[in-house]
């Protein structure tokens, strides 16, 4: 229990200012209804969290269209929510999902790591790095139930959950495909790949970019269930009553175990991994492949 305390305190903590500014603010988020029985939902422009207080479940639905991409201002209300859940009392596990039709997450947000200034890349690496170890190390069970396509960072979020549900749908695919991109994948995504799936087929799906449709996604291991679509959220509420049977502390106790020696690793360089990535997004071909890519997703439309 001691750890779990002292895990969660460590978190808080690394909480960034732009949270707290935010948190402060007001009209950012607040409280909605939640029904009579005083338990809270709350609400920001781009999460939306649906309480279940019965079941100690909350959904959250990330509506950031109109691809759910990973931006400094999406990332901050998911923190933010995730941290409200974790502090009420109420809720033991939360579903993430999107809100966004076909797209679970589009990954990070192409637009905050292009034609920016140092200070703010190391911002937004900062945010993403939180968004990694707050979900990966978080003491609720989190189930993914992945209604879209969900590459790169998409797929990172998805990684840190403690299942992950996918829809049935060819449309669908699922990996980090950073290489296509001309990037490459940092070391914590490569571990949390490397955790889910083993060393071999993570050292090929990092190599290839590959990403992953739904049967294959599930042969490898990157998701633990593939169901029609229209049973994606009634199996993630099902797997989740399955995950809150086993007694809370020893789950909890037994996650932390499995997972601190990958968070420590971030722990420990984080400074330097901002620093690498910076030195990195700034290079000229770096931002003159990801412009180009932008440019690409743009004419794609006519
Ligand atoms: C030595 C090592 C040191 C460390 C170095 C670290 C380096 C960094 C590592 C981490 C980097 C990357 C991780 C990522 O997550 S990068 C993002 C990867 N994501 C993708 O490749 C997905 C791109 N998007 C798509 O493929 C498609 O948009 C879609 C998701 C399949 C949806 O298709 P659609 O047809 O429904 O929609 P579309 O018309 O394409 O897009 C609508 C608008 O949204 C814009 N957009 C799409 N994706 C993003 C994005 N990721 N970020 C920002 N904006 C995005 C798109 O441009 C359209 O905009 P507009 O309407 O034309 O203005």
């Amino acid at each position: 229990m001691a750890l779990a305390v002292g895990m969660r305190v460590l978190t808080r903590a690394l909480l960034r200012p732009w949270a707290r500014g935010l948190r402060a603010a007001p009209g950012r988020t607040g409280p909605a209804a939640g029904g009579g029985d005083g338990v809270r939902c709350f609400r920001s422009p781009r999460v939306l969290v649906e309480p279940d207080p019965a079941a100690g479940v909350a959904v959250v639905k990330m509506r950031n269209p109109p691809v759910n991409s990973l931006s400094l201002e999406f990332l901050t209300e998911l923190l933010i929510s995730l941290e409200k859940l974790e502090n009420d009392k109420t809720f033991h596990g939360i579903i993430i999902t999107s809100d966004c039709p076909g797209i679970f997450s589009a990954g990070l947000d192409l637009t905050e790591m292009c034609g920016r200034d140092p200070e703010h890349y190391a911002e937004y690496w900062k945010a993403v790095q939180e968004m990694w170890l707050r979900f990966y190390l978080s003491n609720l069970v989190v189930i993914a139930a992945i209604n879209g396509i969900s590459p790169a960072g998409g797929c990172l979020l998805s990684l840190t959950c403690d299942y992950r549900v996918l829809a049935n749908n060819p449309k669908y695919a699922i990996g980090l495909n950073e290489t296509l991109l001309g990037i490459v994948a940092p070391f914590w995504f490569k571990d949390t790949l490397v955790n889910t799936i083993g060393h071999r087929s993570a050292e090929r799906a990092l190599q290839l970019g590959l990403l992953f449709p739904p049967a294959e996604a599930l042969r490898v291991g990157v998701v633990d269930q593939v169901v029609p679509e229209d049973q994606v959220q009634s199996t993630a509420r099902s797997v989740m009553a399955q995950w809150l049977d086993i007694p809370d502390h020893a789950r909890q106790l037994t996650k932390i175990l499995m997972r601190k020696p990958t968070a420590d690793r971030l722990l420990t360089e984080r400074d330097a991994d901002i620093e690498n990535f910076v030195r990195f997004i700034c290079k000229d071909s770096i931002q003159k492949s990801l412009h180009a890519y932008l440019e690409k997703l743009k004419q794609k439309k006519g």
